[in-house]
């Protein structure tokens, strides 16, 4: 199991999330599939006032990556090219599990009990190989600690048990704090038998 950091919680006044001079914000919303992504980052779109972007869209609409079967296989690295070159002087929430890959002034992993990930991804139709892999990275952490890997500012927020309002005016509020890095908050640990049935290790597949 993930050996958890330390919860940071660090006071930096809001202007530290730019660049002297930079008067626009890039906010990359991440996160496993099913925490609630696209819903938050809409809403904070519309309550910042900032655009909204999808990475899948946006990726699919430029010919970034190659199609693998019935997915988008997206090349990060030409993603993060392209879009900072697209967003550059914008306001734009980005939307996506890949979008913690793409230069942005703070990175927003949203994290969501696994139990609850099961459900809304059986819900898609997740095939139980699809299902087991997002729900075992949610487990252990797996998006958060590659958004730490790539970026400074990296503002973990549990959704569990909130209205995607309650997340939105959660995040508002870090943000107008300046709080840069705060990670460390959830535990899955303790709803580890309650999923086991739905992962690679619990199907004897391992
Ligand atoms: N606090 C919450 N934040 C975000 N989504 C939530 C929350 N509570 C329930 N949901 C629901 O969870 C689902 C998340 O779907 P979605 O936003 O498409 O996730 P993702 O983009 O991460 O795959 C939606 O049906 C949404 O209404």
């Amino acid at each position: 199991m993930y050996i958890r950091q330390s919860t940071e919680d660090k006071d930096i006044s809001p202007s530290a999330y730019l660049a002297p001079g930079e008067a626009w914000m890039i906010i990359a919303v991440t996160g496993t599939p099913g925490v609630g992504k696209t819903t938050v980052s809409k809403l904070l779109s519309e309550k910042l006032g900032y655009e909204y972007v999808s990475v899948k869209d946006f990726a699919f609409e430029r010919g970034i990556g190659e199609m693998v079967g019935e997915e988008l296989e997206i090349d990060v690295d030409e993603l993060a090219e392209a879009m900072s070159r697209e967003f550059h002087g914008r306001d734009v929430v980005i939307d996506g599990h890949l979008s913690h890959f793409v230069p942005a002034d703070v990175v927003i992993v949203l994290r969501a009990n696994p139990k609850l990930v099961v459900g809304r991804l059986m819900e898609r139709g997740y095939s139980r190989e699809k299902l087991a892999e997002n729900v075992e990275a949610e487990l252990v952490d797996v998006i958060l600690v590659e958004a730490l890997e790539e970026n400074e500012n990296v503002l973990e927020i549990d959704t569990t048990g909130k209205t995607p309002g309650e997340v939105v005016e959660e995040i508002s509020e870090l943000l107008e704090r300046g709080i840069k890095r705060r990670f460390g908050i959830v535990d899955w640990s303790g709803v580890y038998d309650e999923v086991l049935p739905y992962l690679r290790l619990g199907s004897g597949r391992m």
